[in-house]
């Protein structure tokens, strides 16, 4: 089967795919519990917990802290104003410019779907300049669903003009909530093995799995033609 003969749709998710923002997003989190008296985490730890969005990441804290969970709300609040303005510590994988790039000159729609929120995933595009490369961008709070529910993904391929019931597409992800959203779709999986995934890749379901961003473009290429 032709998954793609005109350049298909690719989707990125953000954290720990095109970006890496655990050194910003644990600062964060620190700086909320030092602000509370409470010990702060390792950013191995604080890695550990990203990629289902906000309120998994906090609860994932408060349990690991053994803060009283009636606190988190208040946490959290307090989490998101810094959140929106955390770019200085996170760093771009190598090789993402130039790949979005040459996918972007092939004639792909690129689009993101993260379970980051939409305000700091936007101040984080936009302060490496690849907002306008993405023709939508679905964040965590965009709708009620977050990833693996496919319904935040299959609205960004609406988004790009892909066909709701077989969408001709592909998803490019670092973690197992990637993975079982694009499993649920579905469309072709693509995991970057240097994310924050924290099951093993035999655990998963995906396509191929790849550790450097220049092969990208030929990955996709392969897969339009399968
Ligand atoms: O911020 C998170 O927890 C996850 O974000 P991601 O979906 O871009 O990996
Ligand atoms: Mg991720």
């Amino acid at each position: 089967m032709n998954v793609c003969m005109a350049p298909c749709p690719v989707v990125f998710d953000l954290d720990g795919t095109l970006i890496d923002s655990a050194p910003d997003i644990h600062a964060c989190v620190n700086a909320v519990l030092r602000q509370n008296q409470i010990a702060p985490l390792s950013l191995d730890r604080v890695r550990s917990f990203i990629g289902g969005g906000v309120d998994v990441l906090w609860t994932k804290v408060v349990a690991a802290t053994g803060v009283d969970p009636s606190h988190q709300r208040d946490l959290v609040a307090s989490f998101m104003t810094r959140y929106h303005t955390a770019t200085s510590l996170t760093r771009m994988f190598p090789g993402v410019p130039e790949a979005l790039g040459q996918l972007a000159d092939r004639g792909h729609p690129l689009g993101i779907c993260t379970n980051k929120p939409l305000g700091p995933t936007r101040a984080i595009l936009e302060h490496f300049g690849i907002d306008r490369m993405f023709a939508t961008i679905i964040g965590g709070d965009s709708m009620p669903e977050k990833k693996p529910d496919p319904a935040p993904l299959r609205a960004a391929l609406a988004a790009l003009g892909a066909d709701p019931e077989t969408p001709k597409a592909i998803y490019v992800g670092d973690s197992e909530f990637d993975a079982a959203c694009a499993a649920a779709v579905p469309v072709p999986f693509l995991i970057y093995d240097r994310g924050y995934r924290q099951i093993p890749l035999e655990n998963l379901i995906f396509r191929e799995s790849f550790g450097d961003f220049e092969g990208l473009p030929r990955l996709i290429e392969a897969e339009a033609l399968r």
